[in-house]
């Protein structure tokens, strides 16, 4: 995509290769993007998280035994957010519905952004829960997961706005799976500048032998080595 910087959000969402991103995270339940966000509008996202204001609250993960480094979610979404959490729901969508069906969980998503949303605010559920993330030497993010009430979407997108090797160095992002009376599952998805990483909230099935089974997932971030690394987290569902 040489001329992302000039495409739309709409438009680099809808150049993505969703077929491959719906199989890889069948098969493996997290899968990159590929780049979607030029350095700019990295580096533009991650210079937010300096203000005072645009921020409903700030996290000290120590704090509460999250990890260590600290994140803040936003009040209201800037544009690009926004436009990210509305072009990546209704692609995320096919998948969720599958899943849902493949769990025997009764719950359907709706096509648009707008429609769950609404769901989410008669559920209780009204705040907004993207957030900027920053860490930087020795820190770390527990495995963990972001449920903020009983409604929550499948899926959701961390874009890593920092460029590994240059910015930072350790600080990889990685997935957990517990099956059923089984030892867990490791999972590394290395990223890109600008590109995200597509995963489950907290479940997913699994294709077995007697048909398909339920496996949990967590997600954190390994120790950073070195230097500073931001990310954009875009969680679909609000919170409580
Ligand atoms: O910093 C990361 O890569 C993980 C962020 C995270 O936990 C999230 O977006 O929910
Ligand atoms: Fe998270």
């Amino acid at each position: 995509m040489r001329h992302r910087a000039r495409m739309s959000i709409e438009h680099r969402i809808a150049a993505l290769d969703w077929a491959r991103i719906a199989a890889e995270l069948d098969a493996h339940g997290a899968t990159a993007t590929g780049p979607l966000l030029t350095p700019e509008e990295c580096r533009g996202l991650a210079a937010l998280y300096g203000r005072e204001e645009g921020f409903r609250s700030r996290i000290v993960m120590a704090r509460h035994g999250f990890g260590r480094g600290e994140y803040k979610y936003f009040s209201g979404l800037p544009p690009l957010v926004a436009a990210l959490r509305e072009g990546l729901y209704p692609r995320l969508v096919p998948v969720a519905n599958a899943w849902n069906a493949a769990m025997r969980l009764p719950r359907r998503f709706p096509a648009g952004l707008a429609a769950f949303t609404a769901e989410c605010h008669a559920a209780g559920q009204a705040r907004p829960t993207p957030l900027l993330l920053r860490y930087g030497p020795g820190d770390y993010n527990c495995l963990h997961q972001d449920l903020y009430g009983d409604l929550a979407f499948p899926l959701q997108v961390a874009f890593l706005l920092s460029k590994p090797g240059r910015d930072f160095a350790g600080g990889e992002f990685v997935l957990t799976e517990q099956r059923p009376r089984m030892q867990s599952r490791a999972e590394v998805v290395p990223l890109r500048q600008g590109e995200g990483v597509v995963f489950a909230v907290h479940h997913r099935p699994v294709q077995g032998t007697r048909g398909p089974y339920r496996v949990m997932l967590r997600h954190g971030v390994s120790r950073i080595r070195a230097g500073e690394r931001f990310t954009l987290g875009v969680i679909f569902h609000d919170a409580r």
